[in-house]
């Protein structure tokens, strides 16, 4: 809604916009954000609504229940909200979280809607909030404890065991880092720490500089390329290219392209041609390598990586797959992506991902170096892709990857958990041409 000045209006038009019509979390709210006359403050706050309940909804549906039969999808996600701020945000009185939602309900519909709402959260506040323990499948608790759908958690058990799954819940369930990949085209590790004082350096990656919190991405340092936000993770995948400065390189599937601004880094004659699917994601790759100084080393391509062959006949030194995948690795920044999966999807992605990494590999040359990438933790995309791409390509060989952190290594591929140190869930495999 146009010119809105109330943060609890606005992060209930984004809530509507995610669980009713299948929004994008960080979309919708950017969306809402910038049509609205909020402060700060008051952007800060419904920033935090909206990624509070969408990452708590299954637990909050839980704790609802019992007070509603039924109701208009609005009203549930407005009562959903306002539970929210009741259980987990201290600093909203209950009565102030209640008295605006009566007044939302109000002005949002009929006046009968505003006493139902009023009369569900006054008796819900009057009675004592439910425990888990109650709830006897293991897999359920877990599932609604951690608001995590219950195939899911399933699949995490299926391959992690249960204490590892309630580890790697608990760490989801936790606020993410800010992490910064400092531009080296334009700045030391040491300029940028000097700068914020509440910046530690990463332990997974020379060029990374972590903290608990912080806007970074609205500094000065941030506007003039110094450093760009980016995952400990993903900072892993440039180095594993082994770049030398003169090599042509291959993106594969590049935007918004944190790791394409990366390996330009680490070229001098060379250069990388970038690859995505659509026009207004190649603009943010371009928006980033001018932001970042690295224009000059990065060309762009609208080109479905499945069909290289149709646009290229030239081969490339080194080429990255950065593949689309369940994006379960994300799962802290991007709370909505757990809601969106069906069991299918994986199958779907591992075939998509086969298909992508089978068009690269005609376009690598002899002895040239190919790095797979995703931000999932499930064995489909990561391991089992491996194994089927070294199956049908005798001509390619695992190469192995080492790093001073062995904990982070398996099967000679880079795989983190999110548990692990607290990073997004990450893996990258290296093959060679032989
Ligand atoms: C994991 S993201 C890449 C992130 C990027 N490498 C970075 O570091 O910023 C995957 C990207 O692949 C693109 N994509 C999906 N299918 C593709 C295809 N068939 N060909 C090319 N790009 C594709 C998506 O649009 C998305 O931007």
């Amino acid at each position: 809604m146009a010119n809105e000045h109330n943060p609890r209006r606005v992060a209930l038009n984004t809530l509507n916009a995610v669980f009713n019509d299948e929004a994008y979390a960080n979309i919708a709210l950017d969306e809402n954000l910038v049509v609205s006359r909020l402060s700060e403050i008051d952007r800060n706050l419904v920033t935090a609504l909206v990624y509070g309940t969408i990452s708590k909804k299954i637990t909050l549906e839980w704790y609802l229940k019992p007070f509603v039969k039924k109701s208009k999808k609005w009203v549930k996600n407005l009562l959903l909200l306002t539970i929210y701020q009741m259980i987990y945000m201290d600093k909203i009185p209950t009565s102030a979280a209640v008295d605006e939602a009566v007044k939302l309900a109000k002005k949002q519909g009929d006046p009968r809607l505003a006493g139902f709402v009023n009369g569900v959260l006054r008796n819900f506040s009057r009675t004592p909030l439910r425990e888990f323990d109650e709830i006897k499948s293991k897999n359920e608790r877990l599932s609604i404890q951690y608001s995590m759908p219950e195939f899911l958690v399933k699949k995490f058990i299926k391959q992690f065991d249960f204490d590892r799954t309630v580890k790697i819940l608990e760490s989801l369930d936790k606020p993410s880092k800010a992490s910064l990949r400092v531009n080296t085209a334009v700045a030391t590790v040491d300029d940028v720490q000097m700068k914020f004082d509440k910046l530690v350096k990463s332990e997974l990656s020379p060029v990374g500089l972590v903290a608990d919190s912080g806007n970074f991405a609205k500094t000065l340092e941030f506007k003039s390329g110094w450093f760009t936000m980016q995952d400990e993770t993903s900072q892993l995948v440039a180095p594993q290219l082994d770049i030398t400065g003169t090599e042509e390189i291959l993106d594969a599937c590049a935007a918004p392209g944190g790791k394409t601004t990366h390996i330009a880094t680490y070229l001098t004659t060379g250069h990388i041609t970038a690859l995505d699917l659509y026009d207004h994601k190649l603009k943010l790759i371009e928006q980033n390598a001018r932001r970042l100084q690295v224009a000059d080393k990065i060309i762009t391509e609208k080109c479905d990586a499945t069909k290289i062959s149709e646009h290229f006949t030239k081969e490339f030194d080194r080429i990255l797959v950065d593949a689309p995948c369940s994006g379960i690795g994300l799962i802290r920044r991007k709370p909505d992506i757990r809601y969106r999966k069906e069991s299918s999807d994986f199958t779907n992605l591992q075939n998509i991902q086969l298909e992508i990494l089978d068009s690269a590999a005609k376009h690598l040359t002899k002895s040239g170096i190919m790095v797979y990438s995703t931000c999932t933790i499930f064995d489909e995309e990561n391991f089992d892709v491996v194994e089927k791409f070294l199956a049908t390509h005798s001509d390619f060989e695992q190469v192995e990857i080492a790093h001073e952190k062995s904990d982070i290594i398996t099967k000679g591929c880079v795989f983190i958990t999110p548990d692990m140190y607290h990073t997004d869930g990450f893996f990258i495999a290296k093959f060679k041409k032989k």
